[in-house]
């Protein structure tokens, strides 16, 4: 063991498959122990890493828990992060044994023959082979096409110039600066390294069926050495993760390419295995523990000692082993710009149905430019799926041998799998993959084999919910976001404090070169929020989730990377999408136009669709003829065109309207009141904003292989390559701008328009004028809803109204504005006066169903 920790990985993530963001880090947390050096462990007491089993598994346990929580107004969210019911608990064990009797290849080393179904349910013990349905699934070894060098599938230009190095002039002083802990932290600088040929495969390394164990059945063989009072803990621990899985993979090698390889192998075997070794070297310390787990195994019927199937993976097979900062290989694979990738995981999404089940697929990684080069943070995503060398089938490990990271080799960036400390010959070879999921069913189905004493327990990691987005809950609201993007449309330029932002996160030419100002200066204020949740975010997390403070700290941090990571890959999807429509994105025009005075008299009063307009023909059909001529000419005499103060003058006339008609008799379909309140909300709304919607478009197709997939989807929908064409609709820009954090949307305008209901875009008029025969419950209007209502506006004024009561929406606003948006922009309180009135105003009629 080397007495440096390992360096921080760089630059490198892993995707699964579709559905997730990943974050760098954010787990790492984990960590703390993880880069804690063996000698430092032994020091720990057995008792105390007891404890600290249960906490990691605790932790688990509560994170999926946590999951099910109510989720904020975000419609942008990924859908299947709150379906599932499914826990790492001991009741999803009965489904899982049901699935388990299914597998006929599974060899059971029970002597008596006994099924597993004879496990208890409601046993809660930590250790024993007990796993959740995913694990059971066969991993899937896919066949790929062996590359290489990279091959880029689109924008081959842009693709190459996000790979190429550029470092800083100041390269040199600034790595010493780094070295002596004196530069700052975020600005990764670009590693460079010599070029060294990969390890031969069939020579240095070989390609191999491998087996894990899960961190119950780590905790049982501790268990089961309980007695062996002259091996310390580091020594068990040290047993299992070397000698024992490294005899595993050896003991099971041959099934490599057989077709017959089993998905759960019995630990017996390979205990004996080792025990005879050891005897042979008369290394008898070995023999006793072996004996002792043996006797284990023998009396303790009713516990699992199992390894499971991981599929391929990758061993070391020279004699000397490796040495520590070895390169191993690269990871190769297809190049995709991230809109594109995405447009490809909107396509099979929208082949698998949406289905929640996950897919089995692992094989993409982000490869992300250091935001210490010159030109700046950029990423784009590596995919092993189709095209590939022997590296994507390298496992994860939570303690692994070698890191997965960004380094710069003759110019150009690659991703280099690199080992981290010495590796033996037999062993393994692993990375962390660093990855998180948004998705429960898919951070459940990754339950981890590697087996080692800091395993998380799955090798996901869940985010997007939870304390994590608390802080964006808070003050990253749907409105929060408009006033940025407000502010960002009008000034229309990027100042030098937006640059010097921007440069502190690492963001510079790469990725914004070529955006309208608008953009730049949007970007510029979204870091700035990224930059305020990294400091609050800490004590969340501290709060919410019971961490230790260093562990909270580096989860921030990962969330920080998130963030950034997923403002770059938004706007390469708008950039993408404004290319396609204007040619130079740089004559994109801001999305939100103010309106004028004589636009908001138009939009009100007396333009064509107006909401007076759609007053008057909704109330048509249940006002006689000369009531509604009456108060028709009366709206012309009202029309505030003309005056000196056009907004003073059109509030007065609105609020004149609210009085006039909140007296005309009201019945359960026509409801006077209810329009004139909303008259009055409309007549304090200060501003109103113009959606300037773009072309759509629909992009040349991506091609969706069955692999793609996953074995699932792959059956029903047969052989042969899926065409999927991605349409970007009008909005999609602001769309995807507002939900800039999220990537799972395929329609984020959709999602947009569902989020600014009531609080962006007030109710249509129209809602109050229905054609229903009858009263219904949906329709009252009475004091709950009034309350209702201002609830919503004094305490959640940033929350979608809901959609089944009264008001109706239109679902494709053309204009924003409302009192809420309002305070917003000027960082006030609501309007006292407009509050006041509506909870004050005597009530004119009482329906059914009113209360
Ligand atoms: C990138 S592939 C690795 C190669 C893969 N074993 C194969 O046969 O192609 C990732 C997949 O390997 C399996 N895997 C990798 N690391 C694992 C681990 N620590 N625990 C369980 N399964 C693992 C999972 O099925 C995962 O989806």
């Amino acid at each position: 063991m080397g007495t440096s920790s390992p360096p921080k990985p760089r630059g490198i993530t892993r995707r699964r498959c579709g559905r997730s963001v990943t974050i760098a880090q954010i787990l790492k947390p984990s960590s703390r122990q993880q880069r804690q050096s063996f000698s430092e462990i032994a020091k720990v007491t057995e008792y105390a890493s007891d404890l600290e089993i249960r906490r990691r598994l605790s932790i688990l346990n509560k994170k999926s828990m946590d999951s099910d929580s109510e989720t904020s107004d975000d419609f942008g969210g990924s859908p299947e992060s709150s379906r599932s019911e499914s826990k790492i608990t001991v009741s999803d064990t009965k489904s899982d044994l049901g699935l388990q009797q299914d597998q006929s290849v599974i060899s059971n080393s029970r002597e008596d023959g006994s099924s597993m179904a004879d496990e208890s349910f409601d046993d809660d013990r930590e250790w024993g082979a007990r796993m959740t349905k995913a694990n059971l699934v066969p991993p899937v070894t896919r066949k790929y096409e062996v590359i290489d060098q990279y091959v880029i599938v689109a924008d081959e230009d842009a693709v190459r110039r996000k790979m190429q190095v550029s470092l800083p002039e100041d390269y040199a002083e600034k790595l010493t600066a780094q070295r002596n802990g004196a530069e700052e932290v975020d600005m990764e600088l670009p590693e460079v390294k010599d070029y060294k040929p990969r390890k031969k495969l069939g020579d240095e390394v070989i390609k191999q069926e491998v087996y894990g164990i899960d961190p119950y059945t780590h905790n049982l063989l501790l268990d089961s050495m309980a007695e062996e009072s002259d091996w310390s803990l580091l020594d068990k621990h040290l047993f299992i993760e070397d000698v024992l899985l490294r005899s595993l993979n050896k003991q099971i090698r041959h099934f490599t390419g057989t077709g017959i390889t089993p998905m759960i192998y019995p630990l017996q075997p390979v205990i004996e295995e080792i025990e005879r070794t050891a005897e042979d070297d008369h290394d008898f310390r070995t023999v006793r523990v072996c004996r002792a787990i043996l006797r284990a195994i023998d009396s303790r019927r009713e516990d699992k000692y199992v390894a499971y199937r991981k599929g391929l993976g990758v061993v070391c097979n020279k004699q000397e082993g490796f040495g520590e900062d070895d390169f191993v290989v690269e990871f190769l694979g297809e190049v995709y710009p991230t809109w594109k990738w995405f447009e490809k995981q909107d396509g099979i999404r929208s082949l698998q149905k949406n289905n929640k089940d996950p897919a089995l697929e692992f094989d993409s990684i982000y490869l992300e430019r250091p935001k210490g080069d010159a030109d700046g943070y950029d990423l784009v995503v590596v995919d092993a799926m189709h095209k590939a060398n022997y590296s994507s089938r390298i496992c994860h490990s939570c303690r692994p041998n070698c890191e997965a990271k960004v380094t710069a080799v003759d110019g150009r960036y690659q991703v280099g799998i690199y080992s981290v400390r010495k590796i033996q010959y037999g062993e393994e070879i692993t990375f962390d993959y660093n990855s998180v999921s948004e998705s429960k069913e898919e951070y459940e189905a990754s339950v981890c084999l590697c087996g080692s004493q800091v395993c998380r327990g799955s090798y996901l990691n869940l985010t997007g919910e939870g304390a994590f987005q608390k802080v964006l809950e808070e003050w990253h609201g749907i409105l929060d976001r408009h006033q940025l993007m407000i502010e960002s449309c009008e000034v229309n330029s990027v100042s030098e404090e937006d640059y010097y932002d921007l440069g502190r996160a690492g963001l510079g030419s790469c990725l914004l070169g070529g955006l309208p100002a608008w953009l730049i200066a949007y970007s510029a204020r979204l870091v700035r929020f990224i930059n305020s949740e990294r400091t609050k975010l800490p004590v969340v997390i501290l709060t919410h989730n019971l961490e230790e403070k260093s562990d909270a700290e580096v989860q921030a941090e990962g969330v920080y990377n998130q963030r950034l990571r997923n403002l770059a890959v938004t706007l390469d999807k708008v950039r993408y999408v404004m290319r396609c429509i204007f040619g130079d994105p740089k004559k994109a025009p801001p999305p939100l136009v103010r309106l004028s005075p004589k636009e908001v008299v138009s939009f009100l009063w007396k333009g064509e669709g107006s909401l007076v307009e759609e007053l008057l023909q909704c109330m048509a059909p249940h006002v006689d003829d000369n009531v509604l001529n009456d108060l028709k000419s009366k709206i012309l005499d009202h029309d505030p065109s003309g005056s000196d103060d056009i907004l003073k003058e059109l509030k007065r006339s609105l609020l004149w309207l609210r009085d006039e008609i909140r007296y005309l008799p009201c019945t359960y379909k026509c409801r006077h009141d209810a329009a004139a309140d909303l008259i009055h909300v409309y007549a304090y709304t200060k501003c109103f904003f113009k959606i300037q919607g773009y072309k759509s478009v629909t992009s040349p197709p991506v091609y969706i292989s069955p692999l793609d997939l996953g074995p699932k989807f792959s059956k029903k929908l047969g052989p042969g390559s899926h065409e999927y064409r991605k349409t970007y609709g009008e909005n999609y820009c602001l769309g995807q701008l507002i939900f800039w954090q999220i990537q799972t949307n395929t329609e984020p305008d959709g999602s947009l328009f569902r989020a600014s209901r009531g609080c962006l875009s007030l109710p249509d008029i129209g809602s109050f004028y229905a054609e229903v025969q009858k009263p219904s419950r949906q329709r009252v209007y009475g004091p709950k809803t009034i309350r209702f209502m201002l609830g919503r506006m004094e305490k959640q004024p940033q929350r979608p109204w809901p959609k089944d009561r009264i008001w109706s929406f239109s679902s494709s606003p053309k204009v924003f504005g409302s009192p809420m948006l309002d305070a917003v922009l000027n960082n006030t309180v609501m309007d006292r006066e407009m509050v006041h009135w509506l909870k004050n105003r005597p009530p004119v009629f009482q329906a059914m169903w009113d209360r």
